[in-house]
């Protein structure tokens, strides 16, 4: 569905975007993540062909974004921009209603979007008095207008609750369902680690890292940590049972023994824990979180 070539994008001397490749898949819901500043803004409008490439290739559904056809892929294509522009005199359903006439799509449209997003019970009151997560909602409304094909959302989850976000997941796998391409960024980096499918790391206007959460962990090959909760008199037996096995750290904590250990010796670790039988209490695996994977490649 969408297809970047070593799209680059400079400004003077700052290289906002600097020969990214991407690919995405139709129907895949895809996060990009970086610092600020990193590139993801530039380069969601150069996809969008809002700005335009310095030097590189992007294509939607087939079609250059520079090109002559580009007007009837748009069609296509809906987009929440980080700070979505409302005005405030208008009620929630006027402000959809004159996005549909812009989008030259039919007003009756507008309803059943509103209660997509769980606003149809604001739908007339005025967007002055919305709150912040309610304009939110507003502007992902009107990015869903004309049941589009592909989603562009710049940090859609601003200013959600946490309520809020698991709804608004809600809502995306549902397009996914209907086979809606998903293009989105978050700062919230353990918000969107179980729900894409795919991610990018970008950094300096370059990606650093695309794939699975769990192929970047793999990547990264970080060590993951037990916690083995057990009585405290027989902590010690922890450190017998492992023997000469290949881990890298063995902590008394509070009420359990942390041990570390390289993913490759994840299951000798733990038939070795498993021997200690019911003195074991409890026992969590403790997976390196999107955040190490994230700074291991962005430092
Ligand atoms: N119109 C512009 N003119 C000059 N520099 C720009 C322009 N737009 C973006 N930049 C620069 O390009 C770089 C990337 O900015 P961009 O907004 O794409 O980052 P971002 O990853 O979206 O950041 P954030 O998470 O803060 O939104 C920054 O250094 C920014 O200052």
């Amino acid at each position: 569905m969408v297809a970047v070539r070593g799209a680059t994008r400079h400004y003077g001397a700052v290289h906002a975007v600097d020969g990214v490749d991407l690919d995405v898949g139709r129907g895949e819901l895809f996060g990009l993540i970086g610092h600020n500043g990193a590139g993801k803004s530039t380069l969601f409008k150069m996809m969008l062909g809002l700005v335009p490439l310095t030097s590189g290739d992007i294509r939607i559904d087939g079609a250059p974004v520079s090109g002559g056809g580009f007007r009837a892929v748009r069609r296509k294509i809906g987009y929440l921009p980080e700070n979505v522009v409302l005005y405030d005199n208008l009620t929630g359903l006027e402000t959809l209603q004159f996005f549909a006439r812009l989008k030259r799509v039919p007003a009756s449209a507008c309803a059943p979007v509103l209660e997509r997003v769980g606003l149809m019970h604001a739908a007339r009151r005025r967007v002055r008095e919305y709150s912040k997560g309610m304009r939110q909602r507003l502007g992902f409304a009107q990015a869903l207008l004309g049941h589009p094909q592909l989603l562009f959302l710049d940090e859609p989850t601003n200013g959600l609750d946490p309520e809020a976000i698991r709804e608004f997941y809600l809502i995306l796998r549902g397009l996914k369902a209907d086979g809606v391409t998903m293009i989105l960024t978050s700062h919230i980096l353990a918000e969107i680690q179980e729900r894409v499918d795919r991610l990018a790391i970008m950094a300096a206007g370059k990606v650093q890292a695309i794939g699975t959460v769990q192929a970047l962990r793999e990547k990264m090959d970080l060590p993951l940590w037990f916690h083995v909760r057990l009585p405290r008199a027989d902590f010690e037996r922890v450190r017998t049972v492992l023997g000469h096995l290949p881990v890298t750290a063995v902590e008394a904590r509070e009420d359990h023994v942390a041990v570390q250990c390289r993913r490759d010796a994840k299951m000798l670790v733990l038939q070795a824990l498993a021997s200690l039988g019911d003195k074991v209490l409890d026992l969590h695996v403790h997976e390196p979180s999107l955040e190490d994977v994230f700074f291991g490649f962005s430092d």
